[in-house]
Formats: C-alpha cells, structure tokens, sequence
C-alpha cells in the first residue's frame, strides 16, 4: 500500500498560487466538469490550463473560458513527458509580474495526479490545494478490472481529495453500492459529490483533507498510442460510430471536430458512450484524435479509418 502523506509542501507560502488538478481516466468528465466549475464561477484571474492527449487539444476549445487566462499543453501527455512542460510553465507563470490568482489543471485522462502533484510540491510559488478525479460509475467496475489501466485508474482515485462521480443513474443500485465500496476501499478520506451532466455543481471549497501518496513502487504505464486522423467530408455518422464499435479492444478514447451527413459536429466516444453535438462550420477538414492500446486492434482501427472516403 501507498504511505500517505500529509505534510505541507517545501513552497507554500501565504501568496503561493493555489492549485487544482483535476483529474480522472479518459472520458470520465473532466471538461464537463470543468466548465461547470468555471461557470459557477471562480476567483478572478484564475488560469486555466489545459493538457490533452491528442495533437489538436480538443478539451481547450471545449473550455468555455478564452482568452489569455487559458494556456494549452501542447506536448500531448503521455504520463512523463507532462513533466518537462509542466515544470517550465510554471515557472514561466511564476515569473508574470501580475500572476494569477489560482491555477486549474486540467489533467489528461492517461496522467498520474501524483507525479503532477509532485511537481507542485517542488514548484515555487504554487501550493497543491486539491486534486479533484472525476469517475464515470457507469465503466468503473471495467476499468478497474482492466489489467492495463486497472492500476492507474485506481491512482487517480486514490490521490483524490475530491470524487466527482457521474454516470450513477445508468447502474442498478446493488452496482452502485458495490461501487461505492470499491471507491471508499480505494481512497476513504476523499469528499464525494455526485454529479451529473446536467447538474454539476461545484465543490465546496477544499475542506477535505488532501491526501498525497509516495512510493509508485508498481506503476506500470500501458503502452499507449495515439492517433490523428483527416475524416472525408462526406462521412456518414453511423458508419464511424460502427467501426469505432467494432475495435473496441484497442480503443480507448476518440473524440473530434467532424463533418457528417452534411452537418459538423463535436464527436465523443467513451467505450460504451457515443455523443454528436451539433456545432458550427469550422475551416479545415474533419480531425478524429484518439488513443488506444498498441496492437493489432488498434492498427487496424486506424488502416480502417484512412481507408474512409
Ligand atoms: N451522462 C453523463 N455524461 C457525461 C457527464 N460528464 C461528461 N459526460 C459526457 O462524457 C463524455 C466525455 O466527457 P468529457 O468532459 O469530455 O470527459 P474528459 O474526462 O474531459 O475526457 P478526456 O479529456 O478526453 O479524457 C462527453 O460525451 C460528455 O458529454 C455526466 O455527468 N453524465
């Protein structure tokens, strides 16, 4: 087991930046999440900071928060190489002769809170406030059965000093118990507010305890791979959403910009979910992003997708 550790960080200080990292497994409602919370309403200038696994950051332009108070990402988080980028961003941001108020990470689906959570702790000027993971209850119990991202997945619910749970409405109530279990076996401290699409609220501010973790003695990252693909503008919706069904086994998570049976769209598929939300014309062709489990699977999911016309 984990030690946990509550001792305070080496930078904080009475002006040190607060910091939430929001967390959770790919799909789990972060952005939604997120957006709910910024339009509840948070401290001016607070900076939001966004880190995507794909090549075009599709959460960023989901955010609705623009402008200068909203910074990408860009290397497209594959665990560590968050690290190097996060590192000189804050002490980038650090360094602004006005520096904002509060800083939001949204983390990607596939991060570590706690290695993010580290780098807080050494970084100066800013102070861990509370790691916030959202769970999407309706594909826990899967993903927590799910020897590649099992583990991981149980991390991010372990570091939290908040749950945001969703999806609870799809499951039957003995699932839900039985859920709720798991989760309280992962991590007992957390606060956990039940959320829904429609109706997230914010948190109430951090009274929870923040609990951080040492040792990632078996830490074991799957070895991921991501793609970006151009689909033709003649797509038909349920032909993608077909082939995305039929490759489940490598796929993890897709999402994008997509022109459709003549209409453009904001696509996500999260395993079981699939969402088509009507959106404005964009320039450019439709972009998918997506990323998955190396392997034959995976492979050919994507030969599949080029081969779209
Ligand atoms: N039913 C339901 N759907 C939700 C909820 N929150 C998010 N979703 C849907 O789940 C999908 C993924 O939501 P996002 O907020 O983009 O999830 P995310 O964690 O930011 O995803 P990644 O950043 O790609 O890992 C979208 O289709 C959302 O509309 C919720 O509370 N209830």
């Amino acid at each position: 087991m984990p030690e946990l550790d509550n001792s305070p960080t080496p930078s904080e200080s009475p002006d040190s930046i607060p910091v939430t990292l929001v967390a959770g497994y790919l799909g789990a409602g972060k952005t939604t999440w997120l957006n709910a919370h910024l339009r509840d309403g948070v401290a001016p200038d607070t900076l939001v900071l966004v880190n995507d696994f794909g090549t075009i950051n599709v959460d960023a332009e989901l955010i609705d928060y623009a402008g200068e108070r909203l910074l990408q990402l860009s290397s497209g988080c594959l665990c560590c190489s968050l690290s190097d980028e996060l590192g000189t961003q804050l002490s980038r941001i650090g360094r602004w002769p006005e520096p904002p108020a509060a800083l939001i990470i949204e983390t990607s689906g596939v991060a570590r809170p706690q290695r993010i959570a580290d780098m807080i702790r050494v970084a100066r000027r800013f102070r861990l406030e509370r790691i916030v993971t959202l769970v999407d209850l309706a594909s826990l119990a899967r993903r927590l059965n799910d020897s590649r991202v099992g583990e991981l997945v149980a991390g991010q619910i372990a570091s939290a000093g908040q749950l945001s749970l969703n999806r609870g409405d799809e499951l039957k109530v003995i699932e839900r118990d039985d859920l709720m279990r798991r989760l309280r076996s992962l991590n007992a401290m957390a606060h956990v507010e039940h959320a829904d699409s429609g109706d997230v609220r914010s948190p109430k501010p951090a009274t929870s305890r923040l609990l951080t973790l040492r040792s990632a003695t078996d830490e074991h990252d799957p070895d991921w791979q991501r793609f970006a693909i151009e689909l033709p503008a003649s797509l038909n919706r349920q032909t993608l959403e077909s082939l995305l069904a039929e490759h489940t086994e490598g796929l993890a998570r897709a999402k994008g910009f997509i022109q459709a049976d003549g209409r453009y769209y904001v696509f996500q598929w999260s395993g079981r979910h699939v969402e088509w939300t009507p959106t404005s014309p964009r320039p450019g062709a439709s972009q998918l992003v997506g990323i998955g489990f190396a392997g034959e699977s995976l492979d050919a999911l994507i030969a599949a997708l080029k081969a779209l016309d």
